[in-house]
């Protein structure tokens, strides 16, 4: 069956890589961040895709107990490759990475052993690292109820304590008290961090959490053993299991999220994580005098993983949607030529590269935020609190848009992809069920903007008395000026500098910012007016947040970028993410009166010749992200191009066509059609 279509996928890629402008290979040093980060990760995505054991295309086709068990097989096959190949953490954090696929690990590596690191006494760590280190305790993180996610405050878990045995009880009052989504939690955790209202002395001391509203890190939480270390049996009081299939085939069913209801289960005292605050023998709370803002440095470096995270899942879908829309091709036939490739067309290219130019974004702001992360630990050591609430807000509104524009991101290039994008051999649809539950986990993202605003709101009030913005704020000390000189460019060519992009942007997020603040300073109750202009606070954030990213962006631009051509098509991302954000925002852009309908009609202008300067590169663009086809998991997005064949040769293996004629034609589609109905057993 050799005929035209069956090659043309290669053949078409391999001349789109001819086309490239830039030096493919250094740009996957950018990338990857340094020779030491992309050393490691090549090692381990060959290691991932040469085994076996790790195999992922068959997910979405199995049920959910096989799901489980095939998952557990890899969590085990994965730690025993550590062991024997004594793996540094880095190699072991990059191997689980690759191997793509939700698991205890995540939440055993990634919020137990941090949360104990930043809540645990050094005495407590020495007990309770150690066996986490080795895994011979499995642990999870048990914070939301059925009840309450968000509102940390309105938990009802309880931690009473006995001063009688020197032992805490742990309760679950009510049904809404129940521990439900702890991921890990379900079938695997020996034991969890779990967060409960502290009653000591005859007074209910609440939760302490980072809720919604108030800010301050964690200090109540307990460490509950939940399964027997000899038989893996719930141990008494415990009720523990799996809370069900989520959305999408795979995707993150490969979870255990589960639920837990403690019925007066007795812990030692000792178990208290008292870093931050105690109990003491005799039952009396006592604040241990370590500063609560300690607690922040494993808040940004979880909020950094995420969007890390972001930049990597959305590097995957746009590779599958560029790579699938070079290779496909519809209409326009020129008599004897082929069809156009769709990567052709101007609307596909205004939906396409904009996301190619965020993957991009969002990889330079989570470098930024790994040095941020560094800052802060230096601070907190040093006792220097005082950037912390400007960290806070930061990190809450990059996790929240970074994470909101790379799930709709991923359905955008589903869309893409057409027809096939909707088929699991596409990888998409997988990618976008595993993926979407970001925009919850880690703080809602609404609530996450309301967090921004409120630190927005503080900041504006003290420039009122004097007090200078720093950090990522500095912009709001120049607020005069950004609320009342307007953009004064009058050709097209104007906005291809930095210094405009991001006077532009500052001035938007100013006067967003300084009209809510004008709003709430009018309103006789702050906390009403604050929910009355919710939602103008939160585009107030996002538009902060995307100032934030446009400068980091603007940032590494202005840093040493080598390779040939490497700076000049990032300096071109970098425009198209700046001006695709004006083009979206313009409603924001024409109300605040900072441009006029004519301004954002040249930004439109030059995005579009922005796009042709991407379009010969797109391909390498995406190629520079050096993902492996195993890693990738789709037909479409193969590095090959090689589609139609192995789509063909899929649905061929799909268990449905093992027997010519369906199992239930007898029972359920002779009847039908030989009108045998009512004589038939149904
Ligand atoms: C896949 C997955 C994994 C998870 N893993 C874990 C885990 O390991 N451990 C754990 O403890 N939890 C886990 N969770 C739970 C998760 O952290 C919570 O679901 C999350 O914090 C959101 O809280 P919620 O469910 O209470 O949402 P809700 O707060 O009930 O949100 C519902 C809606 O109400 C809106 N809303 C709520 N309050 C306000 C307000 N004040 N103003 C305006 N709008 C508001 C929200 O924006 C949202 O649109 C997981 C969840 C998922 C989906």
């Amino acid at each position: 069956m050799a005929d035209m279509t069956e090659t043309m996928g290669p053949s078409t890629l391999r001349e789109e890589r001819s086309k490239t402008q830039f030096d493919v290979e250094a740009m996957k040093l950018v990338w990857a961040g340094s020779a030491a980060h992309k050393k490691v990760a090549d090692k381990m995505k060959v290691l991932v895709a040469n085994d076996p054991v790790f195999e992922k295309s068959s997910r979405p086709r199995l049920d959910r107990k096989s799901l489980y068990k095939n998952s557990l097989r890899k969590a085990a096959h994965a730690w025993k490759l550590i062991q024997d190949n004594h793996l540094t953490e880095e190699e072991a954090s990059s191997l689980r990475h690759y191997i793509d696929e939700p698991s205890y690990n995540d939440l055993h590596w990634g919020m137990f052993i941090p949360a104990i690191k930043g809540q645990a006494t050094e005495e407590q760590q020495k007990k309770w690292l150690p066996q986490a280190y080795k895994m011979s305790i499995i642990g999870c993180y048990a914070q939301t109820e059925l009840g309450h996610g968000s509102n940390v405050q309105g938990l009802e878990t309880q931690a009473v304590f006995d001063p009688s045995t020197d032992e805490f009880v742990l309760n679950s009052p009510t049904l809404t008290s129940t521990k439900w989504w702890p991921g890990g939690l379900g079938k695997a955790s020996t034991h969890c961090v779990t967060y409960a209202r502290l009653i000591t002395d005859g007074k209910d001391y609440g939760i302490h959490g980072l809720s919604s509203l108030f800010v301050s890190p964690f200090e109540l939480a307990f460490i509950a053993p939940i399964r027997s270390l000899d038989d893996h049996s719930p141990l008494p009081g415990i009720t523990v299991g799996d809370i069900g299939v989520k959305f999408g085939n795979g995707g993150y069913n490969t979870m255990d999220n589960g639920f837990l209801r403690f019925d007066h289960v007795r812990i030692p005292r000792d178990n208290m994580l008292m870093k931050l605050a105690s109990v003491t023998r005799e039952g009396k709370y006592v604040k241990s005098g370590q500063p609560k803002q300690i607690g922040y440095g494993a808040m940004v470096y979880v909020r950094t993983t995420i969007v890390v995270d972001a930049s990597n899942m959305l590097s995957r879908a746009v590779t599958i949607a560029t790579r699938y829309s070079a290779v496909r091709r519809q209409f326009g036939t020129e008599k004897g030529k082929p069809e156009t490739q769709v990567i052709e067309y101007a609307t596909q290219q205004s939906r396409l590269f904009p996301l190619i130019a965020s993957t991009y974004a969002f990889r330079f702001v989570g470098e930024w935020m790994n040095s941020l992360y560094a800052d802060v630990l230096a601070r907190i050591e040093a006792n220097d609190f005082s950037t912390l609430p400007e960290v806070h807000a930061c990190t809450s509104g990059l996790k929240s848009i970074t994470t909101s524009i790379t799930a709709d991101g991923i359905e955008e290039c589903r869309k893409l992809c057409g027809g096939h994008g909707y088929a699991c051999n596409s990888g998409l649809p997988e990618l976008y069920a595993a993926y979407v539950p970001a925009c919850t986990y880690e703080g809602d993202n609404t609530i996450l903007l309301f967090q921004v605003a409120r630190f927005l709101m503080k900041a504006l009030s003290q420039v009122g008395s004097g007090k200078k913005p720093t950090g990522t704020a500095a912009y709001l000390g120049n607020i005069q000026k950004l609320a009342t000189e307007n953009c004064k460019i009058t050709q097209g060519r104007e906005w291809l500098s930095y210094d405009v992009i991001i006077e532009a942007f500052q001035a938007r997020a100013a006067r967003l910012a300084g009209a809510c603040a004008l709003k709430l300073s009018k309103a006789p109750n702050a906390e009403a007016a604050f929910e009355e202009f919710a939602t103008d606070l939160a585009e107030a954030a996002r538009a902060h947040c995307q100032l934030i990213i446009v400068e980091k962006f603007v940032e590494k631009m202005r840093s040493q970028i080598p390779g040939r051509g490497v700076a000049e098509i990032l300096e071109v991302l970098c425009y198209v993410y700046a001006l695709d954000l004006v083009r979206i925002n313009a409603a924001d852009f024409l109300s605040t009166g900072y441009l006029t309908s004519k301004q954002i009609s040249l930004a439109k202008d030059q995005l579009r010749s922005c796009f042709k300067k991407i379009r010969p590169n797109a391909v390498a663009l995406v190629d520079a992200f050096d993902h492996t086809d195993h890693y990738l998991s789709s037909i479409l997005g193969r590095y090959d191009g090689d589609v139609y064949p192995n789509l063909y040769k899929d649905a061929q293996e799909e268990p449905l066509n093992d027997s010519v004629v369906t199992e239930g034609y007898a029972a359920y589609i002779r009847p039908v059609l030989k009108n045998q109905l009512r004589q038939s057993k149904l």
